[in-house]
């Protein structure tokens, strides 16, 4: 699914408005319908309505609800802050349409807003996407008191004061809102992690706006949807065998770090690889034998680890690498010379990316065109450099996978996607659950195997991402956010896959 900026919403509301030869407040009356169905199904009538509604058509949304959840039972009182004169057409056609029964509000001094009652049910309606600077004054005052408040706040299209797709100003005062309720796509900021504390739960409703329009937008913004990676997913032919799904190497483990190995093999394995060998130092040979048979077992002549690639390493479709490894002198040099001399996709994690950030030489010997790195952020920055922010972090991996022309999976809530040639792919799956020791070794092992049955790079990274926070999400269910561990995940994934086949 494409993410748009507010300027590409605002083109696909006017191409809507023109192909369906409707005027724009009928748009709104669809963003408001919309909106009071989620509501309907969310709140009860019995449950008090405050709306507050700001100068533009967020405001204006604002209202026509107010006219719709009033019609649906619900007792709503609408509070609009500043000038009406100079509101927007379309919020003084449903200023007009306001059903008198509904209590208006008006605030125009700081001794205007209200004090509201525990148990009331807010819905922000100040500012959307046509906020254009940062929120102060009596607006940044209403915005205050709101979230002081221990009322549940429901966002319409965004919690105001947050811009849409570039950092807001620290000045501004920012609604800390419980759910949004967004209209036909989700909006960037809604899954950068440093706006934790504006965006609780977000819904994104249809309102039909043109699929013409859709479908020729040009945007490097995107998010995979449950119905993205259907499509991707190939099924596994009939006359089938094992070497039509590819032999990945796992160059993983290492003193201590046995754990790791296993479980970025478990997770290839259980994501359809073809054939699996793991090479890793002696300590590890017996355990790992034990442990994963379905996998041949190769012994570095290191006792503890990584210290050379193994003989004919050309056979393998493509290597994984980083889980458990260290940072030994012996492992840089292994590194070194996987870089330099592999000519299969390689899919670098943990302390390969640790070993690759430290050394610019290495960096400079990044094959094009066939690396996947899956840094968490922290290995992200020693890749990739220190950001000022979540966009500008997204800048710099779009600056990094294009000149390296790499694929960089940044680990997170929703683990972002760069590819060489400019697009980044938000996550939609996943859990703070996952948020454990291992999780990382286990996508790993499942974005190796996608890579293994010839999905392309950007490809195995999307799915792979996906079906390793599915798998979290449905581990969910039996074990919880706090129990859940690695195993728990790898356990899940067929479940996982399962489910992604059923029609
Ligand atoms: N396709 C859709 O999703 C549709 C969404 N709709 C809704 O419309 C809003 C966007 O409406 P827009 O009128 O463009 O913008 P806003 O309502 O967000 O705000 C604009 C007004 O606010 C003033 N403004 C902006 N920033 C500030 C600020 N910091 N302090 C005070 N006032 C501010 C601005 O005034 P100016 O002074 O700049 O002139 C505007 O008056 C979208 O989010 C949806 O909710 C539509 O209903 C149709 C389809
Ligand atoms: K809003």
């Amino acid at each position: 699914m494409k993410l748009l900026t507010a300027a590409q919403t605002r083109e696909a509301d006017a191409f809507t408005i023109k192909e369906e030869d409707i005027e724009s407040v009928d748009l709104m009356e669809r963003v408001a319908k919309a909106f009071a169905g989620w509501f309907e199904n969310k709140f009860q009538p019995t449950q008090p309505v405050y709306i507050f509604c700001g100068p533009g058509n967020n405001g204006g949304d604002g209202l026509a609800i107010a006219r719709l959840l009033h019609q649906r039972q619900y007792k709503v009182q609408v509070y609009i802050i500043g000038d009406v004169s100079k509101a927007s057409h379309d919020f003084k056609v449903n200023l007009e349409q306001l059903p008198k029964e509904i209590v208006q509000h008006p605030i125009q001094a700081e001794a205007d807003i209200p004090v509201l009652p525990d148990g009331a049910c807010v819905v922000d309606a100040l500012f959307g996407t046509g906020l254009n600077r940062p929120v102060t004054g009596l607006y940044g005052k209403v915005i205050e008191q709101l979230n002081k408040s221990n009322n549940c706040i429901t966002s319409v299209d965004m919690p105001s004061g947050l811009y849409t797709d570039s950092q807001t100003p620290e000045e501004g005062a920012i609604v800390q809102a419980d759910f949004i309720v967004s209209f036909e796509f989700p909006k960037l900021a809604f899954l950068l992690p440093q706006h934790e504390q504006y965006i609780g739960q977000w819904h994104v409703v249809p309102i039909n706006l043109s699929q013409k329009f859709i479908s020729h937008v040009e945007t490097t913004l995107h998010c995979t949807t449950q119905q993205d990676v259907k499509h991707l997913l190939k099924p596994r032919k009939r006359f089938s065998h094992k070497g039509l799904y590819g032999h990945a190497l796992l160059l993983c483990g290492g003193y201590g770090k046995m754990g790791a190995a296993m479980l970025a093999a478990h997770a290839c394995l259980r994501s359809g690889v073809g054939l699996l060998t793991i090479q890793a130092p002696p300590v590890g040979y017996s355990v790992l034998q034990t442990a994963v048979p379905e996998a041949m077992t190769l012994v570095d002549k290191n006792r503890k680890h990584l210290s050379e690639l193994p003989q004919g390493i050309e056979k393998y479709d493509v290597i994984g690498t980083g889980p458990g490894l260290g940072t030994e002198k012996v492992t840089q040099t292994a590194i070194g010379q996987l870089l330099a001399t592999s000519t299969q996709p390689l899919v670098i994690d943990a302390d390969a990316i640790n070993i690759i950030a430290s050394s610019d030489r290495l960096k400079s010997q990044i094959p094009k065109h066939s690396v996947i790195f899956t840094p968490h952020p922290k290995e992200f920055e020693r890749l990739v450099g220190k950001a000022q922010n979540d966009y500008d972090r997204l800048e710099r991996m779009k600056e990094f996978c294009h000149k390296h022309a790499c694929y960089i999976t940044l680990k997170g809530n929703n683990t972002a996607i760069g590819t060489p040639d400019g697009n980044i792919y938000f996550n939609t799956t996943g859990n703070s659950g996952m948020a454990t020791g291992g999780t990382g070794d286990v996508l790993t092992g499942i974005i190796t195997a996608f890579v293994a049955q010839n999905y392309s790079l950007e490809e195995a990274c999307r799915l792979g991402v996906y079906v390793h926070g599915l798998a979290g999400d449905l581990a969910l269910n039996t074990v919880g956010e706090i129990s859940m561990i690695a195993s728990d995940v790898i356990d899940h994934l067929p479940k996982a896959l399962l489910s992604l086949q059923q029609p």
